[in-house]
């Protein structure tokens, strides 16, 4: 499955590679990649092989799950196929709260001790994703853990999942991203050195001088 959903982001060209004009990423790190994963909408093979592939993760990890939460705005239409593919509840979570109407975080019906797991496109710091928990527990819900479309593996990132206490389970990553590429011939030996040494250090640029 990790290499079926790289292979589709490769194919419908959701991966940039701009080494001479890194992306800002939404933590501010500057990138020589950007994953648009909101291009899989535009697919609907590729979609439904996240929304199937999403279900088994989470039948697999979190049985009990009463209720599926998106993330705004990119992990919002993932979370409503995977909610119609195992039939349950659905809401979702702003980055913060709204400033008229109802003033809602969450929109959609949550209860104090709901089950739920947070549906994300795209795990790069895992910052945006473990404030949606944050407001969820604020709510009395048990989060049972994230599941999301691709994470860069950021040890940023690994710790804090691990220092919130909260389980992240992806469907594919950036080690796989770069072997499929690879194998595609989809990316040239001087990007392929330039994406290892921006990983070795995402904060650091030092990666731009490498020629
Ligand atoms: O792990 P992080 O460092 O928080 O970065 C990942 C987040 O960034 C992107 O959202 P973006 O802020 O671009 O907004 P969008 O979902 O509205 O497009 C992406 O959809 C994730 O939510
Ligand atoms: O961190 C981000 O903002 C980010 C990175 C990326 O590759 N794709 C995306 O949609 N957001």
């Amino acid at each position: 499955m990790k290499k079926k959903i790289a292979q589709h982001l490769l194919t419908i060209e959701a991966v940039c590679l701009q080494p001479n004009d890194p992306f800002t990423w939404a933590s501010g790190i500057k990138s020589p990649i950007y994953c648009d994963n909101r291009l899989t909408l535009s697919y609907p093979e590729v979609r439904q092989d996240i929304a199937q592939g999403l279900a088994s993760l989470i039948r697999e990890n979190f049985k009990e799950v009463d209720v599926i939460a998106g993330t705004a705005t990119a992990g919002i239409p993932h979370a409503a196929f995977v909610s119609d593919v195992l039939s349950l509840p659905m809401c979702y979570v702003r980055s913060k709260a709204k400033e008229h109407g109802r003033g809602n975080q969450i929109e959609g019906r949550v209860t104090k001790g709901d089950k739920v797991v947070v549906v994300e496109d795209l795990i790069s710091t895992g910052g945006s994703v473990l404030k949606v928990v944050k407001a969820l527990e604020e709510q009395g819900c048990e989060v049972l853990g994230v599941v999301s479309i691709f994470t860069y593996e950021l040890s940023k990132a690994e710790e804090a999942f691990k220092e919130a206490n909260v389980t992240l389970k992806s469907l594919s990553n950036y080690s796989t991203l770069i072997e499929v590429a690879r194998e595609k011939g989809s990316i040239t030996e001087t990007d392929l050195e330039k994406l290892k040494e921006w990983k070795k250090d995402p904060s650091s640029t030092e990666w731009l001088s490498l020629v």
